[in-house]
């Protein structure tokens, strides 16, 4: 499979890494991006063809990934458009681009699939959210699978605007782990913890915690009374949090972001 990504920027770097390794024999990765210095970085560490523009192995791609910011997607699909004569599949990442707005830009085309990856896919610890258009046939719908499945896992959505809820809560959700991870470090530094002690702890206990959730399957407020001796230290540190209204304000953040992805949708669905 060659698979054609235009944007070398941090989502695409993630997924080349996860997908180097993995693509062997007839299979070839390219990568287009305006910076030199992204592409020799990239050519270096993965073995990817480069181009500064989009090109006859761009043509001659499978699949062409778009992984530019959303604001740059009209302009990426209008130079794109007269380069699908060999019907690849179009694998969109952008968050908010709806899938009618990119298919209007690329001269109606259809084969196209949009997908919500994350930046674990890096260590291949991805999790990806995908839909498909109409247009795409199983064996292309089989190929959009098989790209993200090389950097984590995959679900299937009936309906695009899931496609916003998904991206609240997995595509952007590395950073809210990372923010999270970031207050218990400060905490730990601010009782005495060296800096490294602190991260041990905190990351221990993140990914310990995560895989307990996972491996048991036991529900996570079950797993966290668990946790919580009466009259012990985690009552304190939950009510504390309770009453400053965590859990709310996690909500609230994450509608927040399934709004703006909708809205960027609508304002960029405008041109
Ligand atoms: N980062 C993440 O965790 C996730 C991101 N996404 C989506 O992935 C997409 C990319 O995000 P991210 O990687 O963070 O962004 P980046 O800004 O890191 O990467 C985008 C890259 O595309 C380049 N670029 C701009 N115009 C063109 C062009 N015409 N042709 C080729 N390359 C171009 C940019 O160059 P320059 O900087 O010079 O403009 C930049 O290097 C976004 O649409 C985002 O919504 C989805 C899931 C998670
Ligand atoms: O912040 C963003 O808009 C992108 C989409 C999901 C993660 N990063």
């Amino acid at each position: 499979m060659k698979i054609a990504f235009i944007g070398g920027g941090n989502m695409a770097t993630a997924l080349i890494a996860g997908l180097a390794g993995q693509l062997t024999g007839a299979g070839s990765l390219h990568v287009v991006d305006p910076n030199a210095e992204a592409l020799e970085r990239l050519a270096a560490q993965y073995g990817v063809s480069t181009a500064n523009g989009i090109d006859v192995q761009v043509s001659g791609a499978d699949v062409i990934v778009l992984a530019v910011k959303p604001q740059q997607m009209r302009e990426v699909a209008d130079q794109l458009k007269a380069r699908l004569g060999n019907q690849p599949l179009v694998l969109s990442i952008a968050a908010g681009i709806r899938i009618k707005d990119l298919s209007r830009w690329l001269g109606g085309y259809t084969r196209i699939v949009r997908a919500m990856p994350n930046t674990p896919a890096l260590i291949a610890m991805g999790i990806t959210g995908m839909v498909a258009e109409s247009g795409v046939d199983a064996a292309q719908r089989e190929a959009a699978d098989k790209v993200m499945a090389a950097v984590g896992q995959t679900v299937w959505l009936d309906r695009e605007e899931l496609i916003d809820p998904v991206t609240a809560v997995s595509g952007s959700g590395p950073a809210y782990v990372f923010y999270f991870l970031e207050a218990m470090q400060q905490a730990a530094r601010e009782m005495g913890l060296d800096a490294e002690q602190g991260r041990r702890l905190a990351l221990a206990t993140f990914t310990g915690a995560a895989q307990l959730a996972a491996q048991t399957g036991d529900p996570v407020d079950v797993l966290r009374q668990r946790v919580t001796s009466k009259g012990g230290t985690t009552h304190a540190a939950i009510t504390s949090m309770e009453a400053a209204g965590v859990k709310e304000a996690i909500v609230a953040a994450m509608k927040a972001a399934a709004a703006r992805g909708r809205e960027l949708g609508e304002e960029l669905g405008k041109a």
